[in-house]
C-alpha cells in the first residue's frame, strides 16, 4: 500500500444513485430539508392486500422526498441535534402520526407498523402508548435482536423523559438489567423476553409487547411472535390476531379485578414483509409512517470491490480528506477485518498533515465488552473526527451521535448450521453478501441528526440482485436451547404455528443432543434434569456441566469455566506479530490435563494479582501474560448472574474441590456429562474420531495439548479451516466417558 498521496490518486470510483435515499412513497422531489415535517396524511393505514403493493417500493431506493411542508416546530437548521431533547421528539415524522398510532394500537390486538429508519418508531412509539395509557397497570416492553440496541435506546428514552435508566425506562439484556418497580417501559432482548416466557408463559407482566426490528428474524423473535400467538388467544381470546389451532394457552391472565388482562402487539421495521406478518396474525392492521427526517445520499462503486477491507480504508481517507466535519461509521463482516483496518487507518493517519482533523477508531462488535462498545456513543472532541469499526451488530435500531458517513462493505457473517455437511451439527459463521434489507437498514445509521452520505462498495447492479430478506435463523442455525425452552413451556417445534416451520433435520439433531444429555427422556419428555439446565442462561452442554458440577461436589470450578466459556471474547489474545512470547507466556498456566484447568489456572493468577497489586499493575500483567482481560470482567460478571441461579436453585454454589486429590477428576468429569457429544478417542495415524459424528479431528495448535497425543479428548467446540480442528481440549480416561449415562451400554 501506498501512501496517503497515492492512496487518493487510487482513489475508488462512486456513481450517485438518482436520487436521495427517502420515503416508500414516490413524490417529487424538492428539496434537501433538514427539518422535513410531515403532516397526518403522511400516516397511513392499509389492509394488507392493499399494501402489498406498493410495499414493492420498499426496496427501490431511488424514490424521491416529499414535498415540503410548513415545519410544526421551528428549529435553526444548521445545529441539528442540539435541540432541546422535547423539541427534538416533536420533529420526528412520527410524530405528525402519533394520535393515529395510538388510535389504531387502541383499537387492534396487533398491529404491524413500517417506518422508514430514524422516522422515531423505536424510541417515539413505546412513550407513546405510555402517555396514552395504554400499558394500564402493566409494562411495555420493546424487543431487540441485540444487546447494544437494547442498552443505548433505554438510555436515549429515559433521557427523554427526564429520568435515570432502570426506572421508569429500563432494559434487560444477557446477564445484565436495570429495571425497578416503577419501570413501565422495558427495552430487552428477544432471547431474554423468551426465556421471561419460562416463568410466565402469559407475559403477564406486560400490557404491550413491541417486537422491533422483526424483519431480522432471528430464532428468538420467531419463537417470541409463535407464543405471542397462542398468548393472544388465551388473554384476548381474539380471533382476529390469533389462531390457536393446537388448543394451547390454558389459564388466562387476569387483572386484579379477575378479568382477563389483554395484550397489544406492534411488529415493527423499516424493511418489512409487512403482508406476511399480518397474514400470519390473521389480518393485522398495517400501518404506513411516511417520511425520514434527513435525506441520505447514497452511492455505489462503478466496479465491484473485491478486497473490501482496502476499499474501505481508501474511502475512509476520500471522505475523511475531501468531506466536511462528521463521524464515519464502516460496516464489516468481523473482528478479524475490524483489526485489520483498525491498524491499516491508524497507520495512514499518522501520516496526514498536521493541520487535518484527528482520527479516533473505535472497534464495535458483540465479543467487545459492553464499557468498550459504550465508548462509541460519546461525543466527538473538536478538531477530531470518529471512525466507528463495526460489524452488523450497528446494523438496526441504534443512533450513534456525530454519524453522518457510512461505509458499507455489503458483507456479513452469518450463523449457520454445518450438519449437513459434517454431521455433527455445529453453527458455524461464514462471510456472504448482505440482503438488501441490510444495505437500507445500514445506510439509514447515517441522516439521523442532519443530511447523511452512504457509500456502498457494490455496485448498484450488485444491490439490485441482493436477495430483499434473509433467510430465518430457525432454517438455519442450531435448534437445541430453543428446543429445551419449549419443553420447558410444554411446546413442540412441530406443534407450534410459526412464520415458517424449522428444518426437520436441525429438530431431530436438537432432540437427539438434548436426550443425550439427559433433558429430554426416550419419549421426548421433559426430565427433571432438563428443567434444572433451562434454568441457567447457558448452551444446553454447558448448563449440564454445570449441573453435574454438584454432584461431583466442584461448582465452584465449573462456575468459572463455564463462565469464562460463555463470555463473548477469547481468554487469550490472539496475536500475529508476537506469537512465540504469547505462546511461551500460556505454558505458564498449562495444566497436563488440558485448556479446561487451565482456564482455572489463569483465573487464579489474576484474581492473587487483582488482590496484591493495583489496577495498572493488573493490566500490566494481563498484557505480558497475553490474557484477555475483557473476557475475564466479562466472566465474572457472568459468573456472579449463574451463583444466583444456583441459589434460587439450591445448588450449593460454594462447593469446591480445590486441595482435595481427585480435584481434576471431579472437574473433568463434571466437563464429560456436558460434552459427551464431543468426545473423540485417538486413531492409530493421530488423530482422533468423533464417538457420536462421522469426523475426523485434530486439536487446534493454540490448545495446551496440540503436541500431545491422549487416548481420548473432549473439546468446546470445531473450527473449520483446512480441515477440522478441536479447540478447548481436555484430555480424559475412557472411563470417564463410559461413565456417562448414554454409554454406560457401550464399548468406548
Ligand atoms: N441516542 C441518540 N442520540 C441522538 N439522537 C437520537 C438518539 N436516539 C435516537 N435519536 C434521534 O431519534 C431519531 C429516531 O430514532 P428511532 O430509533 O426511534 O428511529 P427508528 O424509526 O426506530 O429507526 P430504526 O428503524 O433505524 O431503528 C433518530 O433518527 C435520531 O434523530
Amino acid at each position: 500500500m501506498g501512501k496517503i498521496s497515492a492512496l487518493k490518486g487510487i482513489s475508488n470510483t462512486f456513481q450517485k444513485h438518482q436520487a436521495s435515499y427517502s420515503s416508500p412513497r414516490k413524490r417529487p422531489h424538492k428539496r434537501d430539508h433538514a427539518w422535513l415535517d410531515v403532516s397526518d396524511d403522511d400516516l397511513e393505514v392499509r389492509s394488507a392486500k392493499k399494501q402489498a403493493s406498493s410495499s414493492k417500493g420498499m426496496h427501490n431506493q431511488n424514490h424521491a422526498h416529499g414535498p415540503r411542508k410548513k415545519p410544526r416546530v421551528s428549529a435553526p437548521a444548521h445545529l441539528p441535534g442540539r435541540e432541546p431533547i422535547q423539541m427534538q421528539r416533536q420533529q420526528l415524522p412520527i410524530y405528525a402520526g402519533k394520535d393515529a398510532v395510538i388510535d389504531v394500537i387502541r383499537q387492534n390486538d396487533v398491529t404491524v407498523l413500517i417506518g422508514e429508519t430514524g422516522s422515531g418508531k423505536t424510541t417515539q412509539v413505546p412513550q407513546y402508548l405510555l402517555e396514552a395509557g395504554l400499558a394500564g397497570s402493566g409494562m411495555i416492553a420493546v424487543t431487540q435482536p441485540r444487546r447494544v440496541a437494547a442498552t443505548s435506546l433505554a438510555s436515549r428514552v429515559a433521557t427523554e423523559q427526564q429520568t435515570s435508566v432502570g426506572s421508569v425506562v429500563g432494559y434487560s439484556v444477557r446477564f445484565d438489567e436495570a429495571s425497578s418497580s416503577d419501570t413501565k417501559i422495558k427495552y430487552l432482548t428477544d432471547g431474554m423476553i423468551v426465556r421471561e416466557l419460562l416463568g410466565d408463559p402469559l407475559l403477564s407482566r406486560y400490557s404491550v409487547v413491541i417486537v422491533d426490528e422483526a424483519h431480522e428474524r432471528t430464532l428468538r423473535t420467531d419463537l417470541l411472535i409463535a407464543n405471542l400467538k397462542t398468548i393472544l388467544q388465551a388473554r384476548n381470546g381474539s380471533a382476529s390476531a390469533a389462531r390457536d389451532p393446537k388448543g394451547k394457552g390454558k389459564g388466562k391472565a387476569k387483572e386484579p379485578s379477575g378479568k382477563p388482562n389483554p395484550l397489544k402487539v406492534v411488529i415493527m421495521s423499516a424493511t418489512l414483509e409487512a403482508e406476511k406478518f399480518s397474514k400470519y396474525f390473521g389480518g393485522a392492521k398495517v400501518v404506513y409512517v411516511k417520511g425520514r427526517q434527513h435525506p441520505v445520499t447514497i452511492y455505489h462503486t462503478a466496479t465491484s470491490q473485491p478486497d473490501y477491507v482496502d476499499a474501505a480504508l481508501r474511502t475512509f481517507f476520500q471522505v475523511h480528506i475531501d468531506q466536511g466535519p462528521g463521524d464515519v461509521l464502516i460496516f464489516l463482516p468481523g473482528q478479524e477485518d475490524i483489526e485489520s483496518l483498525e491498524k491499516s487507518i491508524d497507520l495512514y493517519a499518522k501520516q496526514l498533515p498536521k493541520e487535518s482533523l484527528g482520527v479516533i477508531i473505535l472497534p464495535l462488535y458483540a465479543s467487545l465488552q459492553p464499557a468498550q462498545q459504550a465508548k462509541i456513543f460519546a461525543s466527538t472532541p473538536p478538531g477530531m473526527r470518529k471512525v466507528i469499526l463495526a460489524t452488523n451488530i450497528a446494523e438496526t435500531s441504534i443512533t450513534i451521535p456525530g454519524v453522518k458517513y457510512v461505509i458499507d462493505t455489503g458483507k456479513c457473517k452469518e450463523k449457520r448450521y454445518v450438519a449437513k455437511t459434517t454431521g455433527t451439527g455445529f453453527d458455524t459463521l461464514l462471510t456472504r453478501d448482505i440482503t438488501q434489507s441490510s444495505a437500507v437498514q445500514r445506510a439509514g445509521r447515517a441522516g439521523r441528526e442532519g443530511k447523511g452520505y452512504c457509500f456502498r462498495l457494490y455496485t448498484e447492479e450488485s444491490f439490485k440482485k441482493m436477495p430483499a430478506t434473509a433467510e430465518p435463523e430457525i432454517r438455519r442455525c442450531t435448534l437445541t436451547s430453543s428446543l429445551l425452552q419449549l419443553r420447558c413451556l410444554g411446546q413442540n417445534f412441530e406443534e407450534l404455528d410459526f412464520m415458517d416451520q424449522p428444518d426437520e433435520g436441525s429438530v431431530a439433531s436438537a432432540l437427539k443432543t438434548l436426550f443425550l444429555l439427559g433433558a429430554l427422556d426416550h419419549t421426548k419428555s421433559l426430565t427433571p434434569l432438563g428443567r434444572q439446565m433451562a434454568a441457567f442462561p447457558l448452551e444446553p452442554p454447558l448448563a449440564r456441566a454445570l449441573v453435574a458440577s454438584a454432584e461431583w461436589g466442584c461448582t465452584a470450578e465449573l462456575l468459572t469455566i463455564v463462565s469464562v466459556l460463555s463470555a463473548s471474547s477469547k481468554l487469550f489474545v490472539d496475536t500475529h506479530d508476537a506469537r512465540e512470547e504469547a505462546a511461551d507466556a500460556r505454558k505458564k498456566f498449562r495444566h497436563a490435563s488440558g485448556d479446561h484447568m487451565t482456564v482455572l489456572n489463569v483465573v487464579k493468577a489474576y484474581e492473587d494479582v487483582s488482590q496484591s497489586e493495583g489496577k495498572k499493575a493488573r493490566k500490566d500483567w494481563c498484557r505480558r501474560m497475553f490474557v484477555n482481560e475483557r473476557c475475564l470482567a466479562e466472566a465474572a460478571n457472568i459468573r456472579a448472574q449463574l451463583r444466583d441461579v444456583c441459589e434460587k436453585t439450591g445448588v450449593d454454589w460454594k462447593a469446591s474441590a480445590e486441595g482435595g486429590q481427585d480435584a481434576e477428576a471431579r472437574v473433568l468429569r463434571a466437563m464429560v456429562a456436558g460434552l459427551v457429544q464431543n468426545a473423540a478417542c485417538l486413531q492409530p495415524d493421530g488423530s482422533y474420531k468423533q464417538l457420536m459424528g462421522p469426523s475426523v479431528v485434530k486439536i487446534h495448535p493454540s490448545s495446551s495439548l496440540a503436541d500431545k497425543k491422549v487416548s481420548a479428548i473432549i473439546y468446546d467446540e470445531l473450527v473449520y479451516t483446512t480441515q477440522i480442528y478441536a479447540r478447548g481440549v481436555s484430555a480424559v480416561p475412557r472411563s470417564f466417558i463410559a461413565e456417562v449415562p448414554v454409554f454406560k451400554r457401550r464399548s468406548v
